[in-house]
């Protein structure tokens, strides 16, 4: 199967109550076990490279030419999105779209809200016209942003509607409470603003940070209108844990595929585990109405 979009994936989940996992890549096992488990759940998946690490893992080219032949060589049939996460300009989302991703996101939080609707803007430009889709940001998820430590800004009501409408993107991540990386103490999201803004915004919402926000707080943002949940930490975590192990038990071996075997088999058993949460197993056959 082809790659899809954001459009091919989140409005039946918003509209049945389920969210998409969106999975960060950090290396080749990231995508072999992230297509591996959601392959065997039957769920629609998206595959996403944060810009931060782009050149680290290869560039553009690669990730895209890589993620498309694994699809292949593992006889991948759930839809699977290949998404650029907080692009960190413009241009940057353009190469995206040149080299075969099919959605990109826009990190354009820490401008004033002006430049943001006007960067943003371009991309959806280029983006729509080259049938890929566009998430956009607004306020700042805490801890570790864009290459960036923030700390939270809560998105504001009246410009995620106005952004919405004019710059047409597919899909919104408003920062309310989340955090990227490990919690201080119990998650904290904003509900109530999360209940206004998904009043008033149509298209679906995005969760920035969601690695340890417990199970009732995912499915309560979930019912209030994500549609796509962001997991990177919670893998790595699991991916160390499990490296750690197996040099501790196999002081003598040296071979990395040996090594990293029950690290892949880690991120496998999150991606599963989140899949779950979300809802979204045995939803890659619902089709686009
Ligand atoms: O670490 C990155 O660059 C990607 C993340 O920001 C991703 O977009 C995300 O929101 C995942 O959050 P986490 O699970 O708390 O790491
Ligand atoms: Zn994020």
């Amino acid at each position: 199967m082809a790659l899809v979009t954001l459009n091919d994936i989140l409005p039946q989940a918003k509209q049945a109550g389920y969210a998409v996992g969106h999975f960060n890549i950090n290396g080749l096992i990231w995508p072999q076990a992230i297509l591996e488990a959601a392959q065997e759940a039957k769920a629609p998946v998206i595959i996403a490279s944060s810009d931060r690490l782009v050149d680290y893992l290869g560039g553009f080219k690669l990730i895209s030419n890589m993620v498309r032949n694994l699809m292949e060589v593992q006889q991948i049939t759930v839809p699977v999105v290949l998404h650029l996460d907080h692009g960190q300009s413009v241009e940057r989302c353009f190469e995206a779209i040149d080299a075969g991703y099919s959605s990109v996101m826009y990190d354009g939080s820490h401008f004033p809200i002006d430049e943001n609707i006007k960067n943003t803007k371009q991309v959806v430009d280029y983006a729509h016209v080259n049938g890929v889709s566009v998430e956009a940001e607004i306020g700042t998820v805490g801890g570790y942003e864009d290459g960036l430590i923030g700390n939270i800004c809560y998105a504001n009501l009246r410009e995620c509607v106005e952004l919405v409408e004019k710059t047409r993107v597919d899909a919104l991540a408003a920062a309310l409470g989340s955090v990227h990386g490990k919690y201080v103490g119990e998650p904290k999201l904003g509900f109530k603003q999360m209940a206004e803004i998904s009043k008033e915004v149509e298209i679906p919402l995005v969760l920035h940070g969601a690695s340890g926000i417990p199970l009732d707080q995912l499915q309560r943002s979930i019912r209030l209108g994500h549609a796509k949940i962001n997991i990177n930490t919670e893998m790595n975590i699991a991916w160390r844990e499990a490296l750690q192990q197996s040099l501790v038990e196999n002081p003598e071996v040296y071979e990395p595929k040996k090594l990293l075997e029950l690290s892949k088999q880690a991120i496998k058993e999150t991606v599963h585990e989140k899949i779950q949460e979300f809802g979204s197993s045995n939803k890659a056959m619902n089709k686009v109405e």
